[in-house]
């Protein structure tokens, strides 16, 4: 059988119809956007019309702003780092609130600030992974700048309650900002639903190319340049616009938002297949309520198989799966998630995510399934403590 791509909460494969978008804009309509000459002028239209792409994707106003970027990681310290050169040094308001579920590119840059002053709080999750508003109401006070809570986190798929805790900023006069890069194309994101003022998304997480980011600001947001250069988008993000990944990313935006359907009832009906599948092992932990989770998406403890060790079998049989983010997998630290749920050391060391598309095959779900039950009866005869 082809190899089985099962972790799609890392990147995604580049939609084919994203690839035929972008193919022109290699060597045919090359130019440099800004340039006045017909090489630059005649790029523009189809980057307008990405950016119409994006902003009816997530329901943007017209007065709104999406700063094109490279990625998840540079819109959130845009925002992070904005904060403090635009609020945290010139006022009394030198905290953040954030969370322990945060993308490391959020806790770091946050850490980064408390070497500088900022007070940062790091909310714990409750008992089923959930941060939820009167956690965040309890620790906001007048000297605080900014809230940061994502919307879906990338291990577990769990899906915050986002809207209430916007609501919950809002009334209190606080900058909020959400990273929704797992919730792109997996759950609704209408910005005139939720009036967060701030929020982040990367292409290669809903079959965009990789390289190509964005970050949506509320009319009246200010936030000062993470990179100062030229006059690219409008002064806020200096450096040549990467045309053809602008223009994958507007459509693979459009295409996410008409695949929702599609994602919350085939893809949930394959990753609900393989879950109750799983569920039929002894000692297995499934975290947080499958419908409080992304579609796609299943983080799972097998007590007595290391988190490594399933990867290392499903590898060796053509699968592809994690045993968090992409960007934790070298640390052998045990999982934030399951530790604040309260898993014990043991489970908490032995958590795979896998993360389906709307490419995943009911057959590669049922390979995979036989697969893993191989493997845990294989790797747990070889556990000392099983
Ligand atoms: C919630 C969230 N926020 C930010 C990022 C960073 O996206 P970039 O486009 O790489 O900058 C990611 C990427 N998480 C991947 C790679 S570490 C994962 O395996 O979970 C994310 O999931």
């Amino acid at each position: 059988m082809e190899r089985i791509y099962l972790d799609n909460n890392a990147t995604t494969i580049v939609d084919p119809t994203v690839r035929e978008a972008m193919d022109p804009f290699y060597c045919h309509m090359y130019g440099n956007p800004n340039s006045l000459h017909s090489f630059g002028i005649e790029v523009r239209p189809y980057l307008h019309q990405a950016m119409e792409q994006m902003y009816a994707a997530i329901n943007a106003g017209d007065e709104d702003d999406i700063i094109i970027n490279s990625c998840a990681t540079e819109g959130n310290n845009t925002v992070i780092m904005g904060m403090y050169f635009s609020l945290l040094k010139e006022t009394r308001k030198k905290r953040i609130v954030t969370t322990q579920l945060e993308h490391p590119c959020i806790r770091e840059a946050c850490r980064f600030l408390e070497t500088q002053g900022v007070k940062v709080t790091y909310l714990a999750p409750d008992r089923q992974g959930l941060i939820t508003p009167e956690m965040v109401k309890e620790v906001i006070s007048d000297k605080t700048a900014l809230v940061s809570v994502m919307w879906a986190n990338n291990e577990t798929g769990l899906i915050l309650p986002i809207k209430e805790i916007a609501e919950v900023c809002k009334e209190k006069g606080v900058y909020f900002h959400t990273d929704a890069v797992q919730a792109i194309g997996k759950v609704k994101v209408d910005m005139q639903d939720v009036p967060a003022d701030f929020l982040t998304f990367s292409a290669h997480k809903f079959h965009g190319p990789k390289g190509a980011g964005g970050l949506y600001v509320r009319k009246g947001g200010m936030l000062p340049p993470l990179l100062h250069g030229g006059e690219q988008m409008g002064g806020h993000r200096a450096g040549t616009v990467d045309v053809p990944g602008m223009v994958g990313m507007g459509k693979a935006m459009e295409i996410a938002v008409e695949s929702l359907e599609y994602e919350n009832t085939h893809v949930r009906r394959l990753r609900d297949k393989f879950e109750d599948a799983l569920m039929q092992i002894d000692d297995v932990l499934v975290v947080g309520d499958r419908d409080l989770r992304t579609p796609n998406t299943v983080y799972v403890s097998i007590r007595g198989v290391e988190g490594e060790a399933m990867i290392w079998d499903l590898n060796q049989n053509g699968i592809a799966a994690s045993t968090g983010s992409a960007c934790a997998s070298e640390s052998l630290e045990a999982s934030p998630i399951l530790t604040a749920i309260g898993a014990d050391k043991e489970l908490a060391h032995t958590g795979v995510r896998f993360s389906l598309s709307r490419f995943t095959t009911e057959k590669e779900i049922d390979f995979t399934i036989e697969v893993v039950k191989k493997a845990v009866v294989r790797l747990r005869q070889l556990s000392t403590s099983y």
